[in-house]
């Protein structure tokens, strides 16, 4: 009988995610030995200190995809926005299920939403696109970074006596938190993270059973915003170490990509938007980052990374 070994953080949304794309394998393909391997990655280790200083999003992601080059796993579900724009030689991206819901959602304490924050209210969030996000908007408001999974950002915010916190509204959703969101963002207030509410399946690129195995569970038009999504990605260079937002919708045969670039105390904000044919989803997100870029976003990540000091790994 055929196996499927799928690797994994121990987090419970990473655990959720596993089982669910097991759960989709295994109706695709009854008989199927799907089973989870369980692992703790340097980003795990390390959760307490900012995310950006401890060298950002592929922290979670490495040791998951070392397992798969060493033959310990077959296939790796990540959340896509955890991963970098360039995948490791001899690794592919074999399937994106489809989307999630992809806006962000602000959990509030006493019921308070967004809209009625008030003046100088803390925030919790540890993404310097929210806080970029959220500080155009409201400058009065103060970020304080939370980190770790979703039920302890959302414990933090309670103990530290947060106004509230802005989650992925996808997570909340999988753990079954939905109780908590006071108020869901429509991207035009806060655009998503690349690949937000998105689910990567990577295997072995040379892996042809296995890739035959996760053609059913694969999202054509998931796929065709992510490809916008990360061509914009990779010509921002971003990581979620700089304050980038990039998401893409599709209606038809045409794709709108919107994408930003901010500092991350929101004192400047460069936007646009791209809609073009879905055959050029690529080349719509490239074209977008460029536009980004001549109009300020290459100032705004060059001081960036000074401030911070590079740390490409
Ligand atoms: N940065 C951690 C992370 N990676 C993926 C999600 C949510 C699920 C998703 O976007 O698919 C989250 C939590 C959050 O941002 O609140």
């Amino acid at each position: 009988m055929s196996r499927v070994r799928i690797a994994t953080r121990q987090s419970p949304l990473a655990l959720w995610q596993a089982r669910h794309v097991g759960a989709l394998l295994a109706s695709h393909h009854p008989g199927l030995d799907v089973s989870l391997v369980e692992m703790t990655t340097e980003g795990d280790r390390f959760l307490s200190a900012p995310l950006s200083a401890v060298g950002g999003k592929g922290l979670f992601v490495k040791e998951i995809e070392q397992a798969l080059l060493d033959g310990r796993a077959d296939i790796a579900v990540h959340s896509l926005k955890d991963m970098t724009s360039v995948f490791p030689e001899g690794l592919m991206l074999a399937a994106v299920p489809e989307r999630e819901d992809p806006r962000d959602a602000f959990c509030g304490l006493n019921g308070v939403t967004l809209d009625a924050l008030p003046q100088g209210a803390r925030v919790g969030t540890s993404s310097l696109r929210r806080s970029c996000i959220l500080r155009e908007r409201r400058p009065d408001v103060e970020i304080v970074s939370i980190r770790g999974n979703v039920q302890t950002r959302l414990a933090r915010t309670r103990e530290q006596g947060l106004a509230g916190a802005l989650l992925a509204y996808a997570g909340l959703k999988r753990l079954g938190l939905e109780d908590v969101i006071t108020q869901v963002l429509p991207p035009e207030v806060s655009l998503p993270a690349v690949g937000q509410g998105v689910l990567a399946i990577q295997c072995r690129t040379e892996d042809a059973r296995v890739r035959e195995l996760l053609a059913p569970l694969e999202h054509p038009t998931t796929r065709i915003a992510v490809t916008a999504e990360r061509a914009l990605l990779a010509k921002l260079e971003g990581g979620c170490t700089v304050p980038l937002a990039g998401h893409a919708t599709v209606s038809g045969d045409a794709v709108f990509v919107r994408g930003l670039v901010g500092r991350p105390d929101g004192t400047r904000v460069v936007r646009g938007e791209v809609r073009g044919p879905v055959s050029q989803a690529h080349a719509l997100g490239e074209a977008l980052a460029d536009e980004l870029l001549s109009r300020g976003a290459a100032d705004i990540l060059r001081d960036f990374a000074r401030r911070t000091g590079a740390r490409e790994s």
